[in-house]
């Protein structure tokens, strides 16, 4: 048991996971890993033995669950190791993706329990027979550089750290530490059963390779190591890229393709690479290589115009010279059915972005007209009321040109200037009582408004973005 507890200490140190001050939450299935993980925990030295608690959440999807939960909850009583649970009951089990909800719902409680209690660090067991198999899984599956280089020792995690001292210790160490030190465990019945992929190369593939040189989930962690060692060199490079690439609109990013295109093609790679792991998927999803590709193919199409689904619900857009990431919000709120009639000298505040508004011309809003504002002026005998400000339709005309006037389809105006769809579709149209397109701001006036006051003026329309 000795030699477990120095080589505990020992990965401690090399990887600075913890400080003797620290406060651990260590995150207990019931399992062997994460008991012996408890077990070795109790056991450090004093001058190496920070304050630790045990986390654990109760499925609620197997029989066993209930056993796990008061084993573990007995254990720690006896043991004197203040112990924190909760229930993911079933009613909150969805339908799909169990898997995935599980994991969203136990690492959300952990975070919470990080902030109540409070700790600096989670401590899951992960080992090193995890690790092969998360590398093997991500190589087979296809994932990005950063994913292929399997787990972390250590990364942010809620308020702290997420730690797992456990990586180089294989399975059978911790069967070792927990019956040398008669410590309890249950076996998951899921893990001899093949229904996740996992557990389909815990089961059949990892055995193989094992048989082929039994130092192979050594090797695993020795080549994750590594590329995490590069990794950590080569991503402030490519990071200083990104950030001169890559601008943020709100919630969504913008890349300057000129710029881009000019990079070589390996940072290219690269520059994305890192957008997509380190900004675009939310922490934890699993990006996958064929979306990167499908990015690249989307940024180096011929088409000015052309547009991807990401995962998430994000979205690719390529405008001309820009490369747009949509998020799930932006992608979702479309500028759709949006009507409204204007109220003299009161602003309308359009649903996308900015207001708009009819004054008359003693308004102090039309005299001094507000910075940034777009402003035309309605004369009298030209147009009906009431104004309408609504969102852009199909076959929506504009009358232009006052010497000679012409009709020009609106979407026809936006094509000419080149105008991307996202900015088509914020645009507003502004008609008349008869139904007239006065106005498109920003793009296009009618025949019916002029820009400038004269006697006959009698109403502004302002336009702020
Ligand atoms: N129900 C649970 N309660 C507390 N801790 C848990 C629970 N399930 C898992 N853990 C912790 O998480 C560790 C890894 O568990 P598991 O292999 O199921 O992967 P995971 O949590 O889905 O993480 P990942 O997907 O990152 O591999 C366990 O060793 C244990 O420390």
């Amino acid at each position: 048991m000795q030699e477990y507890i120095l080589r505990l200490c020992k990965e401690v140190e090399r990887h600075r996971l913890w400080e003797k001050e620290s406060r651990l939450l260590v995150a207990v299935s019931g399992g062997v890993d994460s008991m012996a993980l408890l077990g070795l925990i109790q056991q450090l030295p004093r001058e190496w033995q920070p304050q630790f608690a045990v986390v654990h959440v109760h499925h609620h999807l197997r029989e066993e669950s209930d056993d796990e939960f008061r084993m573990i909850k007995d254990y720690c009583r006896n043991q004197g190791i203040a112990f924190f649970a909760e229930h993911w009951s079933e009613e909150k089990h969805p339908k799909s993706n169990l898997e995935m909800a599980a994991r969203e719902f136990r690492y959300a409680f952990f975070a919470d329990m990080m902030q109540k209690w409070p700790a600096t660090h989670l401590v899951t067991a992960h080992h090193a027979d995890d690790q092969l198999e998360t590398i093997l899984m991500r190589l087979v599956r296809g994932s990005t550089l950063k994913g292929i280089s399997g787990i972390a020792f250590s990364r942010a995690f809620g308020r702290g750290q997420l730690v797992r001292p456990l990586l180089s210790f294989q399975k059978d160490d911790l069967y070792r530490i927990c019956g040398m030190a008669g410590i309890p465990y249950l076996e998951d019945s899921t893990n001899s059963e093949l229904t996740f992929s996992r557990n389909r190369y815990r089961n059949s593939i990892i055995p193989l390779l094992q048989l082929e040189n039994q130092q192979a989930s050594r090797h695993f962690g020795d080549f994750s190591e590594d590329l995490q060692d590069v990794l950590k060199v080569v991503q402030p490079i490519v990071a200083d890229s990104f950030r001169s690439l890559f601008t943020r609109d709100d919630a969504d990013w913008v890349l300057d393709l000129v710029g881009w295109q000019a990079c070589d093609i390996s940072l290219q790679r690269l520059v994305l690479s890192y957008f997509v792991t380190e900004q675009l998927i939310p922490a934890g999803y699993d990006f996958r290589r064929s979306q990167l590709t499908a990015v690249m193919d989307l940024a180096k199409n011929q088409s000015p115009q052309k547009q991807i689904s990401l995962v998430g619900g994000w979205q690719a857009r390529k405008r001309y010279d820009k490369l747009i990431f949509l998020s799930p919000d932006s992608a979702r709120t479309a500028f759709s059915a949006f009507s409204e009639e204007l109220e003299l000298n009161k602003w309308v505040t359009l649903p996308y972005h900015g207001r708009i508004g009819l004054f008359h011309s003693d308004n102090a809003f039309s005299k001094e007209l507000p910075k940034n504002a777009l402003s035309v002026v309605i004369k009298d005998e030209t147009a009906y009321m009431p104004i309408t400000v609504r969102s852009r339709r199909s076959g929506d005309k504009i009358v232009l040109n006052k010497d000679q006037p012409f009709t020009k389809k609106v979407s026809r105006l936006f094509v000419d200037k080149k105008i991307p769809d996202e900015e088509r579709r914020k645009a507003c149209i502004v008609t008349d009582g008869e139904g007239r397109i006065l106005w498109v701001p920003g793009y296009a006036q009618s025949v019916w408004l002029s820009e400038n006051d004269n006697e006959q003026t009698c109403y502004r329309l302002i336009y702020i973005k």
